[in-house]
């Protein structure tokens, strides 16, 4: 990503090599900042408090974070401690799993003065492979873009939801790179932002980066979607996944999956666009076994934003005293889906079609 003209990574050592930097997604799209970690505590608290969000990115968070943790005391049972206060800061992205126990599983068998060395070596690799699976992602979601493009005259239209960019990964995003990708190779391309209520991820930054790299885009009210693909006016949607079965039924964020029922209605393609790290082998049934963060009811009743003279207000948009819920995240059976963008290529959302792209799992499962 650039901002400025200035490339940047969503996390990265701390110049002083104190820390972890990471950029204060609270802030944006008003101000652009960056943070430093130097505790496994500051880890958590920025994963617990969406300081930095989307699933890759979190995963890549949590790995720092037991590196940190393993420079304060790399007992066993700090490791073990660390590992548990880290997981439970978010339930539902398995990329934080999956990173906990790879950086955990690296670091067992060493002896606790090789640890500190050998995590942050590890939670660098994890971040360096985010960002080459979210290029490959790019470039065969490209593809696919580029395929509708053949077919038409104008831009291709693209709905996404939330954020699944790069500020939801270390660079380049998941349902954000293969639109990246075909603009920089000079497909039109026209992006549907829904706002992505409550938290607004798709508003603030996925609104914030495709201004950044100079991608035509349009915000739209998260109820807006549904109209517009019966007007003709969307090709495909892509979004991102924080949980993705081995049967291929998508967890997103809230309101994905009735943007999917949408897309089917309207004979839309809808793609999910995920790397191996957010697979979770051990569930067939999505629906059924995937924890739903519910949030803090603040999240609805509250809205946060600049007014006019450049101040920073949060305003009620409740009735006072109304009972309010917030799951944050929802399940898109994979039905609905018409296929998976990953690393690997693109896969039918099957297990058939998962299994093929990822061979090496046929003997875990
Ligand atoms: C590449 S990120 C995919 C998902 O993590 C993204 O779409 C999403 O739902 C993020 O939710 P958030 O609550 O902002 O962490």
């Amino acid at each position: 990503m650039k901002i400025d003209g200035r490339h940047y990574r969503t996390i990265f050592p701390a110049p002083d090599g104190e820390g972890i930097c990471v950029i204060d997604q609270t802030r944006l799209p008003f101000a652009f900042e960056t943070k430093t970690l130097r505790s496994e505590a500051e880890a958590a608290v920025a994963i617990r408090t969406m300081i930095v969000r989307g699933a890759p990115l979190i995963g890549a968070t949590a790995a720092y974070g037991l590196a940190l943790a393993m420079r304060e005391d790399p007992s066993d049972r700090n490791l073990d401690g660390a590992r548990t206060r880290l997981a439970a800061t978010r339930p539902t992205a398995i990329n934080l799993a999956w990173a906990l126990d790879r950086v955990a599983g690296m670091l067992q068998p060493l002896s606790p003065g090789e640890r500190e060395a050998a995590s942050f070596a590890e939670a660098a690799r994890i971040a360096d492979e985010d960002v080459a699976s979210c290029r490959a992602i790019g470039e065969h979601g490209a593809a696919l873009i580029a395929a509708i493009a053949r077919r038409k005259s104008g831009p291709v239209n693209v709905l996404t939801h939330c954020n699944a960019g790069w500020l939801a990964t270390v660079d380049w995003g998941t349902a954000l790179a293969p639109i990246y990708v075909a603009h920089d190779a000079g497909v039109a391309v026209h992006v549907f932002v829904d706002e992505t209520r409550p938290r607004n991820q798709g508003a603030a930054l996925t609104a914030f980066e495709l201004n950044a790299h100079g991608v035509p885009h349009t915000v739209i009210a998260d109820n807006a979607g549904g109209h517009l693909m019966q007007h003709g006016e969307v090709d495909l949607c892509i979004v991102g996944s924080d949980r993705t079965t081995s049967t291929g039924d998508v967890c997103n964020k809230i309101g994905t999956y009735l943007k999917a029922l949408a897309a089917r209605d309207c004979g839309v393609p809808f793609y999910a666009a995920l790397p191996f790290s957010t697979i979770d082998w051990t569930l067939t049934d999505g629906v059924a076994g995937i924890p739903i963060e519910e949030r803090d009811a603040r999240e609805v009743t509250h809205l946060t934003g600049r007014t006019d003279d450049g101040a920073f207000a949060t305003v009620a948009v409740v009735s006072p005293g109304s009972p309010v819920a917030n799951p944050a995240f929802d399940v898109t059976p994979a039905r609905l889906v018409t296929g998976i963008i990953t690393e690997r290529g693109v896969a039918e959302a099957t297990p058939e079609g998962l299994l093929g792209l990822y061979p090496e799992r046929r003997a875990a499962t």
